[in-house]
């Protein structure tokens, strides 16, 4: 007997994966689905989800202490690292046995394995040969490598969901998005905190003036933040506790603390995948894929999300978008379609949290005659009301065509706020289409009117 042949074989379950799959079986396809971890993949387990239930409890600390003696009476207001963790189980504990239950209910076929290339148009899967006409792959990102003396000392942020109690000290090596929005749930959990940032700015892909502002406030409640600086050595120190050693400004210096956490970067996660065996190629960039997310090199292969070698932020809803491109391709006699990307939001957790869309003032200024509209808005009446005090925001204008070129928004209701310019830049809408929009008040939506 041959091996078991499918029309469609998916490595991975994460968003682009289930896409795919769920997708093509709907159409009637025979598909085999392939998870080397537990089902549902980063997003749901180990990303996305675990973490916006942390971050949630850090604003919430924050969104108290900031109304404590103006709103409300709550002078013990704390995290509880342990129901925190415990909430957050709510979420992801689920998640594995009722994925993969939804998969086999609709009919696709689930392997457990880390799957490889065996050819063109065949896996390996725990010892099992399979066959395909067509094979996605949507394995995604894991930790790059950190390559420095003792570098195994540092967590990774699957170990961080983990932890079941958080020490008094923690350092975080890199200041992207997985460290300044952990960074910020541990402070205000207690811990003091120290990120240590290669480039000149932590979280690079933010305004500037907004990430500055975000700095200050940060300081204030325990994070201490360096930038430019070069991680050499985490060393084992007396009690359990490392010291971090690292050169700022020509200077080694030093920091103490109980936890190191690897917040320094993703890579895609090709390892093991065999895709030489496939034909498929790749730098460490990704998997190399044409307009259509088809493989370069072996058309039988598609491929979307993390580990792609993408221009695009690895981000779910890029991840998402590429997927459904993949399905109506694969769906096609020949794959017509691109993904439509528009702009993408970008978010980043923090507290408060911060928001961006479209062009930095920087590119914007170069590239039209731009107007830039920002504030500090931290006395406006709406931010005023919640108590809090770090609010900020940056849009910016095209004087030519009254197009909104990009918005760049800090304080509560950041993450929310900022689907409205994704809305409005995606149709095409001008700030005085936004402006002569009545919008329900007192709302932060209706904020929007006077930034544009
Ligand atoms: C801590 C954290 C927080 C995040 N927060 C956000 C957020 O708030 N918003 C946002 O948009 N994005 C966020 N992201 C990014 C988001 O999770 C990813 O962009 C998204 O999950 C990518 O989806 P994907 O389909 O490419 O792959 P993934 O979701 O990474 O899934 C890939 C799956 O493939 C499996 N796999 C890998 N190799 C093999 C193999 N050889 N065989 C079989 N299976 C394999 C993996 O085990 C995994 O389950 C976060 C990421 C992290 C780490
Ligand atoms: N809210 C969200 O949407 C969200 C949250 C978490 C993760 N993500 C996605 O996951 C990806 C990975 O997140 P991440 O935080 O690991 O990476 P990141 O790319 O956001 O940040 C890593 C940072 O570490 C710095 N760095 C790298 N090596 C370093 C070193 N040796 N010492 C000091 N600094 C160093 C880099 O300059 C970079 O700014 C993100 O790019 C994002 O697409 C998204």
């Amino acid at each position: 007997m041959g091996n078991p042949h499918f029309d469609l074989i998916v490595i991975g379950t994460g968003p682009s994966a289930s896409t795919v799959a769920k997708k093509c079986r709907q159409e009637g396809k025979r598909v085999a689905i392939i998870e080397a971890r537990e089902f549902g993949g980063t997003c749901a387990l180990r990303g996305c989800n675990p973490k916006k239930v942390y971050s949630n409890a850090a604003n919430l600390i924050d969104r108290i202490r900031g109304a404590e003696g103006k709103l409300v009476k709550c002078d013990d207001a704390r995290i509880d690292w342990k129901e925190l963790v415990a909430f957050q189980r709510e979420f992801t504990q689920p998640v594995a046995d009722s994925t993969e239950a939804s998969y086999r209910k609709q009919g696709i076929d689930t392997f457990h394995g880390r799957a490889s290339f065996t050819g063109r148009n065949s896996i390996e899967v725990d010892g099992q040969s399979l066959d395909a006409d067509r094979i996605f792959v949507g394995v995604g990102a894991r930790p790059s490598p950190l390559d420095i003396p003792g570098g195994k000392r540092a967590i990774r942020s699957d170990e961080f969901f983990e932890l079941t109690e958080i020490p008094k000290r923690v350092v975080f090596i890199g200041g992207g998005y997985i460290s300044m929005e952990f960074a910020c749930v541990v402070a205000r959990h207690g811990a003091s905190v120290t990120v240590l940032q290669r480039t000149d700015q932590v979280l690079p892909e933010f305004d500037p003036d907004l990430v500055d502002q975000l700095t200050e406030y940060s300081a204030e409640h325990g994070i201490n933040i360096f930038t430019s600086t070069a991680v050499t050595e985490i060393d084992a120190a007396s009690g359990g506790t490392m010291v971090v050693q690292y050169k700022s400004e020509g200077h080694m210096k030093s920091v103490e603390t109980d936890l190191v956490v690897h917040g320094a970067g993703r890579i895609p996660n090709l390892d093991g995948l065999n895709l030489e065996a496939g034909e498929v190629t790749y730098s460490e960039m990704g998997i190399k894929v044409d307009a259509f997310m088809r493989s370069t090199s072996n058309p039988a292969v598609y491929a979307a999300g993390d580990c792609v070698d993408s221009s695009q932020p690895p981000l779910t809803p890029t991840a998402n978008e590429q997927a459904r491109a993949v399905v109506n391709n694969l769906l096609a006699t020949t794959p017509t379609h691109q993904p439509d990307y528009g702009v993408i939001p970008q978010v980043a957790f923090t507290v408060p949290a911060i928001a961006s869309i479209g062009l930095s003032q920087l590119d914007a200024e170069r590239s039209h005659d731009a107007e830039i509209r920002h504030d500090d808005s931290s006395t406006w009446g709406s931010v005023r009301k919640t108590g809090q005090r770090c609010a900020g925001y940056k849009v910016i204008i095209d004087r030519d065509s009254d197009l909104i070129l990009g918005a760049h928004l800090l304080g509560p209701a950041a993450e929310e706020t900022i689907n409205l310019f994704a809305l409005a830049m995606k149709h095409g809408l001008t700030s005085r289409d936004i402006k002569s929009t009545l919008f329900a008040f007192p709302t932060f939506a209706s904020d929007v009117r006077r930034m544009v």
